[in-house]
């Protein structure tokens, strides 16, 4: 039997995986069998390690002085460059923000990831074990055992001070291990169960309850309409038809092919980003249709049939998704959505970009059926509220509501591009949760304030009108103005008309805005998007909580998102995320939250 070389208790130097930087570590243990020494980092990661990627401190030592005093690369390079062109100035600066920076100085913005990783004498001396994995996956699990010993789900940081030592290249890369999501959202395992049961009844009760005389959020559940109520075989084939009819739209070779942002390989997906063009092909072909007779007030009278259909779709589709991320490659996977929990991993998701050819089914789900068919239901109702009113128009309230969320939509398809920015697209899987809401939640719930004032009319008047107005206007003005800001940075950020914004640099070669919108608060387009709900629910007035429920979702949904996005961009950037969320103290509303 080889004798082990370090023994248990012992001091030595580690190599972190991926790299050549060498940080004090403890020997736990060796397994004879594997020949792989199981270490513990200063802040409790623990790794195993092989023989060849351990040195011993006093040789480590020894080696390193005699090395930074004659040719440290590092040091040459942040003695002769300055470290901060365009990044904002600050005592407090980490050291992961200082390396960030220096090589801010000389690379191009768009290559500033891949020199970051190439650039090892640079390296951080605070940056999380996930990023290192997530920066180069395969090379990582290839040469070691990375699984964290002691896992507690979130990653921790690497605080130990990083020695310099050239080692020879790292192997040939093998194909990588799947590894386990431990940080489980949406209440983990058991939320999954919870989640899977309660939205879909969620969504009945509300078009239950919009229908009665005196709707409320906290009426007892109505008893439920016999079985055959529920299904109806021409609403099924009016939302295949209509799904079929947006996906023909989608793949035709109109409008502009956009890039989306890299993934982890480096490769970028191009998404046919023509969603304007399909909302007004929807449009004609609707006013076309009705110009022939089509009475679209089938869509209020057979509501209910119409979300179970879609429901049923949205169900098989996941169905469809979860089986296949588990043959995916590992490259195309998101990070959750891995739990080992069949409930869970089908409810959250776990393939990033799931595409049939080029058809990106993801990106296709979230901008069209929904979000098109949102706009014709609220259409079908202000003709169902003029039919059982008797009335030439719709009402002020009706043609408010109809106004603003037709403008909120063709907003988002007219920016289409800048979808491919935000949380869903970059980071969520694609399984139950997006495709019933992209499918069902946005159409049957989102409308509710339009199927609410077909049998609960509320007058306004002209001044009410113009402050709701305005009111709606102030929240889009900031939702899109932010949107845009953040779009256009992450695209490019060394844009020219960016140039007056002043930026955090972070350890993985992407800064953050710490002036303009997002320099006010960390969400701006999240307090925009509230406010522009406020004005949805006001035309309703105040006699029933249920068309208040959108405003009261939102900001559960949007608390919620943002805590997700707070830890999700810890984890990404370290302390350079600290250090902007303590520059930008408030979250969604100045001064208050
Ligand atoms: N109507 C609805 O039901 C609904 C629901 C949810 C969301 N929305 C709307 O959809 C839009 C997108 O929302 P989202 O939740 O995906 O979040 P988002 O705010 O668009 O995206 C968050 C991401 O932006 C980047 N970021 C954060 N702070 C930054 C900074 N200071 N500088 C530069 N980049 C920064 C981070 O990603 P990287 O650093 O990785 O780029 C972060 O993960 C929002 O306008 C929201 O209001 C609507
Ligand atoms: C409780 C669950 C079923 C929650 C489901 C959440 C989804 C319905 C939303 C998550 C991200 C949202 C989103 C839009 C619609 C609703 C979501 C898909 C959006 C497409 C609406 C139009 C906007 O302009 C937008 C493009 C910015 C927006 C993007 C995010």
């Amino acid at each position: 039997m080889p004798a082990v070389k370090y023994q248990k208790g012992e001091k030595v130097m580690g190599r972190w995986p991926g790299s050549n930087l060498y940080y004090e570590v403890k020997v736990l243990s060796f397994d004879s069998m594997s020949q792989l020494y199981t270490v513990i980092y200063k802040d409790g990661t623990e790794l195993e390690l092989k023989e060849q990627d351990i040195k011993s401190a006093a040789g480590f030592q020894a080696r390193s002085r005699s090395r930074s005093r004659s040719r440290s690369p590092g040091r040459r390079r942040s003695r002769s460059r300055s470290p901060a062109r365009t990044t904002r100035r600050s005592s407090s600066r980490t050291a992961a923000a200082v390396a960030a920076a220096a090589i801010t100085d000389s690379v191009p913005s768009s290559r500033r990831e891949t020199r970051l990783k190439d650039t090892l004498e640079v390296r951080p001396n605070r940056i999380s074990l996930q990023t290192y994995l997530e920066a180069e996956p395969e090379k990582n699990q290839a040469r070691y055992n990375l699984r964290r010993r002691k896992d507690d789900g979130a990653a921790k940081e690497v605080t130990a001070k990083p020695e310099q030592l050239e080692v020879e290249e790292a192997k040939k890369a093998v194909a990588p291990i799947a590894t386990l999501t431990t940080q489980l959202d949406f209440g983990g395992k058991l939320g999954a169960y919870f989640w899977l049961l309660f939205l879909p009844a969620w969504v009945l009760f509300l078009i239950i309850q919009v229908n009665l005389e005196d709707p409320s959020l906290a009426n007892f559940p109505p008893p439920l309409p016999p079985l055959e109520a529920f299904l109806d075989a021409q609403a099924l084939a009016f939302v295949i038809l209509w799904i079929a009819f947006q996906a023909m739209l989608y793949i035709l070779p109109v409008g502009k092919l956009s890039e989306g942002m890299p993934l982890m390989s480096g490769e970028r997906l191009k998404y046919r980003t023509n969603g304007f063009f399909a909302i007004v092909v929807s449009a004609v072909v609707v006013a076309v249709a009705l110009h022939q007779g089509l009475d679209l007030t089938y869509i209020h009278s057979h509501f209910l049939q119409l979300a179970v259909a879609t429901f049923l779709i949205a169900t098989l589709l996941s169905v469809y998704l979860y089986v296949r991320s588990r043959y995916a490659p590992q490259e195309q996977l998101a990070l959750g959505g891995n739990s080992g929990n069949v409930v869970y991993d089908f409810f959250k998701g776990h393939e990033l970009n799931p595409r049939i050819k080029d058809f990106d089914l993801k990106f296709f789900c979230e901008m069209r059926p929904g979000l098109i068919g949102w706009c014709l239901i609220n259409f079908a109702m202000a003709l169902a509220e003029m039919k059982q009113q008797n009335l030439e128009a719709p009402s002020n309230s009706m043609i408010l509501v109809n106004l603003f969320q037709l403008l909120y939509v063709v907003d988002g398809l007219w920016n289409e591009e800048a979808i491919l920015t935000t949380m869903d697209l970059m980071h969520d899987g694609f399984g139950f949760m997006l495709a019933f809401g992209d499918l069902v939640w946005v159409p049957f719930t989102y409308t509710m304030q339009a199927y609410y004032l077909v049998r609960h009319p509320n007058p306004l008047s002209f001044p009410i009108v113009t402050i709701i107005n305005k009111q709606g206007f102030v929240g889009f003005y900031i939702f899109r103005k932010s949107n845009s800001e953040k779009n256009a940075f992450r695209r490019n950020p060394s844009d020219p008309k960016l140039s007056y914004l002043k930026t955090i640099p972070t350890a993985t070669g992407k800064s953050l805005l710490v002036s303009g919108w997002w320099g006010v608060i960390r969400h701006p387009n999240y307090l925009g998007d509230l406010l522009m709900a406020l004005a949805w629910s006001l035309p309703c007035g105040f006699s029933h909580l249920l068309p208040w429920y959108y405003m009261i979702y939102f900001i559960i949904l949007l608390v919620h998102r943002d805590s997700r996005d707070m830890s999700e961009c810890r984890r990404k950037y370290g302390s350079a995320w600290d250090e902007y969320c303590r520059t930008v103290r408030y979250r969604i509303i100045p001064c208050v939250y």
